[in-house]
């Protein structure tokens, strides 16, 4: 049906059942069918050539816009909490409390460091940040077939956009729902508006959005693309759900989370820094075959 799930990178508990959930999403047709995407590490690579990407928090951590002695105080944050997120040992009620401390910690600090609206768009240029391969035919496909796409994301709004714009990509049908920054009338970051989103609160942020999910509210068919465990709680606001395809992106730490990954997600891929395999299943969903 579909020769790219045949990709060493593919990993799947239940062969089967994807194909059974791709076919009664095939039979129901796109106009049925909505994306929810995670941002950083799921649409943004995590490597290339080696070396790890920067998310969108780490665009600005390490961007010209940032003390010496801020960055190495972001670092610390970063080698003491990156590793919390991704722990398989621990529960996420254990996690909840300390990815809040993560963010808040590094949101203060950033704000601390009065970033200039106007420098978001040289230092994203300046950046590593790379979306993953083959991303276009994903963004193009999704908008000429009318599909509605929606980016969610525990990164920063306003640098994520950013990097959608430069790579021309942040079209029409796409919503965000991320932390946005806060500017005084100088254009100087003072705050983040509204309820914080972290790794594993996505749930609660689904909820507070349910306008969006009332809009599109006959798209009962989600493709939902993550990379982190905190990820499947996306689509929790969606109305009268029908059929569900989860695909993850396990990047780091893989021999280790695998049992966990092919458990929650339908389709794992594997060290995978491509968009082949949803591009090839967007493709065969928007067939007439
Ligand atoms: N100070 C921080 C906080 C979080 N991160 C990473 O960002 C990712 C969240 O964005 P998503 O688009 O994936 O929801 C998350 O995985 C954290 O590792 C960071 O780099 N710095
Ligand atoms: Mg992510």
């Amino acid at each position: 049906m579909i020769p790219e799930l045949s990709n060493p990178s593919v990993c799947m508990r239940d062969p089967q059942g994807v194909e059974d959930i791709i076919k009664a999403m095939h039979k129901a047709g796109p106009n049925t069918i909505q994306v929810i995407s995670d941002f950083d590490m799921t649409l943004t690579r995590f490597a290339y050539n080696g070396k790890r990407c920067p998310t969108s928090h780490n665009i600005l951590d390490n961007s010209k816009l940032i003390s010496d002695d801020c960055k190495h105080q972001l670092k610390d944050l970063l080698d003491e909490y990156y590793p919390i997120e991704i722990d398989s040992n621990r529960t996420v009620e254990e996690k909840l409390p300390l990815m809040v401390e993560w963010w808040t910690k590094a949101h203060t600090l950033l704000v601390q460091q009065r970033i200039r609206k106007d420098l978001l768009q040289v230092v994203v240029k300046e950046s590593d940040a790379m979306l993953r391969g083959n991303y276009q035919l994903f963004f193009d496909h999704l908008q000429e077939h009318h599909i509605p796409l929606l980016i969610f994301s525990a990164g920063i709004g306003d640098v994520l956009e950013e990097v959608l714009r430069q790579a021309e990509v942040f079209l029409p049908n796409i919503k965000v729902f991320s932390n946005y920054m806060d500017f005084d009338e100088a254009g100087v970051l003072k705050a983040f508006k509204g309820e914080l989103i972290h790794t594993y609160n996505k749930r609660e942020g689904a909820l507070l959005n349910a306008g969006h999910f009332e809009e599109i509210k006959f798209r009962h068919n989600i493709l939902l693309l993550g990379d982190s465990l905190g990820d499947l709680t996306m689509a929790d606001g969606v109305h009268n759900l029908e059929n569900i395809l989860r695909i993850g992106f396990l990047n780091d730490k893989v021999e280790e989370r695998k049992p966990s990954y092919l458990k929650a997600y339908d389709i794992v891929l594997v060290e995978d820094e491509t968009m082949d395999v949803p591009n090839a299943i967007l493709r065969y969903l928007t067939s007439t075959k």
